[in-house]
């Protein structure tokens, strides 16, 4: 299976450019105000054209409310929702239903016992996204560039379909794939020259560093 890769966190249409040239499978779109990334919906739908049967769209969202869901899809019709924050198998059941849409259900990862929750889980949501837990004192619960224990995944069901996220950059992706095998990764920070300012430049590093890695592999 290639390896799938979401470039998360896109504002503009020169940052999901990048991300396509690239060869991105996923790009994503941030709806969390307190993020250097937010996006509003309506500029989101614009931007998100250039990726449309190219690349799915995510929307990533946090404990969103219906309202907020309702005007998020209908201004960019993403392809994905990600659910980023406390959302209950209850709760994504309830959204996958509502708008027919694949959902990716994000978890915080510090220890083995942090991944037991999603085989509550597992026939609900589509896929999942393992990222770090935040540090103390961040008000983001994702995009803030710090990866876990990549080994605490040695023992994961191969069976859970998920992108390993946190961290990543080009310097550090060889060591991640070579640990964790994941069927994808999900970047944002790690490709940016500032918070919030994705840099052509580094997403471009952080696929040719992924295709070296993957050439060595097969080496
Ligand atoms: O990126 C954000 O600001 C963000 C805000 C709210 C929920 C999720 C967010 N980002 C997600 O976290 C991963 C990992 O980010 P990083 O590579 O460690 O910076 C990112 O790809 C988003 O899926």
């Amino acid at each position: 299976m290639p390896l799938d890769i979401k470039i998360c966190g896109l504002k503009t249409e020169d940052a999901l450019a990048a991300a396509l040239a690239g060869g991105a499978s996923h790009v994503g779109f941030i709806f969390f105000p307190k993020s250097p990334r937010n996006i509003e919906p309506a500029e989101a739908g614009r931007v998100r054209e250039a990726a449309r049967g190219r690349a799915t769209a995510v929307a990533v969202t946090v404990d969103a409310d219906d309202a907020a869901l309702d005007a998020i899809v209908a201004a960019m019709s993403p392809d994905m929702l990600q659910l980023h924050g406390k959302e209950t198998p209850e709760r994504v059941a309830y959204v996958k239903a509502r708008y027919g849409l694949p959902v990716m259900k994000a978890f915080s990862v510090r220890e083995a016992g942090d991944l037991e929750p999603i085989a509550l889980y597992r026939g609900v949501a589509d896929r999942f996204l393992l990222d770090a837990k935040p540090p103390a004192g961040s008000e983001l619960p994702g995009g803030n560039g710090v990866p876990f224990d990549w080994q605490l995944l040695a023992g994961i069901d191969a069976g859970v379909d998920y992108l390993l996220s946190g961290g990543l950059n080009a310097a550090n992706i060889g060591e991640a794939l070579r640990l964790t095998n994941p069927p994808g990764i999900d970047i944002s920070s790690g490709v940016e020259s500032a918070p919030g300012v994705k840099d052509a430049a580094l997403i471009d590093d952080f696929f040719r560093a992924v295709r070296t890695a993957q050439a060595r592999s097969v080496a």
